[in-house]
């Protein structure tokens, strides 16, 4: 792994992992959208620099969430998860992969909901300080503003006709206002000894549009490439200081018939974590729940390529709320009776 600071890209053999500058999106938006639909046709994951979320409140977010999870296991179960996948999950309670995994990931989790930004949960995560929970609104908010403009390049990429949209395409299914299961997550994969072999987090792909991922201080990520080029299965999306890791989820390959790829991907074993713990905050950005999961207008899609319906033969004709619903119940055990106890 390398960084080739004249191409831009990271390179493991020949597989890349694309920064984007995402001040074309001001500057050049046509452009911008080029490069954010070259990499979601290939390895479906890219990075972007100059996004526009202060620095400054992504390092008070990950502070929060180390503050939060430090907490004694008896005040973060106060607000256990549950199937409106909001709340805390802790160690093993997901398996990402349920098909391999032989226990569940080792890592604990905390969601919040759009819905549930001005609740007591959150405020509860934020430490009963009303400042700090306006805060994560701040930060979740400008990640969802930052995704729609990112639906934007997709909306130009795809050449959605302007009669349905044009780049404003997806700006009606993905509304703050409206209910989704769009979710920001803070996650935390504790100090541990572990296997190199062994995933802290099972292969999987995300349940919404795109996911926009922020990392700290320990890789771990890794994206499988065999896709695009077999002799490389997975390929180390490190951390990039300043930057976003985009990726595509299921919705976006069900809406382009496969033309975007929902990349699988895994969290493995940093042997840096026998002294540090790992942290990262996800936000899955969803559809309206309403919104159906059928392919979209755009030429880039053929008669052919529609009925050919590639994979996700699953999600057709379910709503993004009804898809949301299936895959939690596949990977999660919400039966709670049995805290468990936060060893491994
Ligand atoms: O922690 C990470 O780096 C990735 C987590 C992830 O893929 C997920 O929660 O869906
Ligand atoms: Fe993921």
């Amino acid at each position: 792994m390398m960084q080739d600071t004249t191409t831009n890209t990271l390179t493991s053999g020949n597989v890349t992992i694309p920064v984007i500058d995402f001040s074309l999106f001001t500057t050049n938006p046509e452009e911008c959208a080029r490069q954010v639909g070259e990499a979601s046709q290939n390895i479906g994951f890219f990075y972007l620099k100059n996004h526009g979320l202060p620095q400054d409140l992504i390092d008070k977010m990950f502070n929060v969430s180390e503050n939060f999870f430090q907490r004694p296991l008896e005040s973060k179960t106060k607000h256990m998860i549950g199937p409106d996948n909001t709340g805390y999950s802790p160690m093993k309670s997901e398996t990402l992969d349920p098909e391999t995994q032989t226990q569940g990931d080792l890592k604990e989790a905390y969601n919040a909901r759009k819905g549930s930004i001005d609740d007591d949960i959150t405020l509860f995560f934020a430490q009963g300080d009303k400042e700090l929970q306006a805060k994560v609104g701040e930060f979740f908010k400008g990640l969802h503003n930052l995704a729609r403009n990112v639906m934007q390049c997709f909306a130009i990429a795809l050449q959605v006709p302007e009669a349905a949209g044009g780049r404003h395409y997806f700006d009606g299914s993905h509304q703050w206002e409206a209910s989704s299961g769009t979710t920001l997550r803070f996650l935390h994969y504790p100090q541990q000894t572990g296997d190199p072999n062994t995933p802290l987090a099972g292969s999987h792909t995300d349940y919404g549009s795109i996911t926009l991922l922020m990392q700290k201080d320990i890789a771990g990520l890794e994206v499988q490439a065999s896709r695009i080029h077999k002799n490389v299965p997975w390929v180390a999306a490190p951390v990039i200081p300043n930057t976003i890791l985009v990726n595509i989820a299921d919705h976006l390959q069900m809406w382009t018939n496969g033309l975007l790829k929902s990349t699988k991907h895994r969290v493995m074993y940093n042997p840096q974590q026998l002294n540090h713990s790992r942290y990262s905050i996800a936000c899955f950005i969803h559809a309206n729940d309403t919104t159906k999961l059928d392919p979209i207008p755009t030429p880039l899609i053929t008669q052919e390529m529609r009925a050919e319906g590639v994979e996700f033969e699953e999600g057709r004709n379910m709503t993004a709320g009804e898809y949301l619903d299936w895959r939690l119940a596949q990977t999660y055990n919400f039966n709670f009776d049995q805290i468990p106890d936060g060893t491994m």
